[in-house]
């Protein structure tokens, strides 16, 4: 059995704890029935200990699968990862939905993305994250009485991401702590205001809106603060032609998106004047978690 899961992009500047969209960057783990329990990990985090001896996946994976097993089994579990750890780009929604998917899907239990969604909740109490992770494409999402309500449209393939690794990493729980603890009426206005003009940017397709639109008073510039050199890369991005560049996530990463026929100039750019950042173009994923049996 085959699981993969795209990195998401959450925020997108004012959409704080609410905007999210999918990328095409996954994480895929593949299952097989085996004698004993083992764990073998390629890409990201393939050289940090704590992956192979308190693995979330499969600390998930076991809150699930003990309850639904009727007969436990061992398995081996062979992780490939694209998504880097703590750099913004979703690596925790991307293990919590593919360990609880994997859980069910391994005895056979069918299970509503819908459902997913709110088990995930439980583990990630921000669902900016986890519902482009379950549903791919752009979202807007809340938690109401323990539940996500979200509406989801996919994204066209006439845009592209560009997307700026730095090479520290950022903590979400730290990240969120340099946050203020109040805000004032004018900045909870502006964020209100562009996040709602963001949303119906992308619902109506309107490209050219998203420039104003992305603007946020609530957390870039206090995490932002934390790798000065972004704000360098956020001009960069926006003089070479990006129709929006954000803090991914909690950071550490720079997010853009652009016209298709734009990206390779704006990749260029950014890599010419920060050689020591990865810097690609992506695709977006209007598909999420995928499951091949
Ligand atoms: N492939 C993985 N396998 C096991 N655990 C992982 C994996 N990727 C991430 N994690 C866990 O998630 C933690 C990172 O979560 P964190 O919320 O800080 O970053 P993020 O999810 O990448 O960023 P953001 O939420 O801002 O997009 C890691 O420290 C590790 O515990
Ligand atoms: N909305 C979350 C995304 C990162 O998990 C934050 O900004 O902290």
């Amino acid at each position: 059995m085959k699981i993969s899961v795209p990195a998401t992009s959450a925020n997108l500047g004012p959409g704080f704890d609410s905007l999210g969209l999918a990328i095409a960057m996954k994480n895929q783990v593949i299952i097989r029935p085996s004698k004993f329990h083992s764990v073998s990990l390629k890409g990201e985090g393939a050289n940090n200990p704590a992956l192979k001896d308190n693995n979330m996946f499969i600390s998930i994976f076991n809150d699930f699968y003990h309850n639904l097993a009727v007969k436990k089994r061992h398995y081996r579990f062979e992780f490939y990862n694209e998504i880097p750890l703590s750099r913004g780009l979703g690596s925790s929604s991307a293990v919590i939905v593919s360990a609880i998917a994997s859980a069910y899907a391994i005895e056979g239990i069918k299970l509503e993305k819908s459902k997913l969604l709110n088990l995930a909740l439980a583990y990630e109490n921000h669902p900016d994250n986890i519902t482009p992770a379950v549903m791919g494409g752009f979202n807007v999402a809340t938690v109401q009485e323990n539940e996500v309500k979200f509406i989801n449209k996919s994204i066209p393939n006439i845009l592209r991401a560009v997307v700026v690794i730095p090479n520290r990493p950022i903590s979400t729980q730290l990240s969120r702590k340099s946050l203020p603890f109040k805000y004032s009426k004018e900045d909870a206005v502006f964020n209100i205001s562009h996040s709602s003009l963001l949303t119906a940017a992308f619902m109506s397709e309107d490209w050219r809106m998203l420039r104003t639109a992305s603007l946020d008073k609530v957390h870039q510039k206090y995490r932002m603060k934390q790798m000065p050199e972004l704000f360098d890369v956020q001009k960069t991005s926006l003089r070479s032609g990006s129709l929006m560049s954000t803090l991914s996530g909690s950071g550490s990463t720079l997010f853009s998106i652009c016209f298709s026929e734009d990206a390779k100039k704006i990749e260029k750019a950014l890599k010419t004047k920060f050689p020591h950042f990865k810097v690609f173009t992506c695709d977006f994923d209007n598909s999420g978690v995928r499951i091949e049996i």
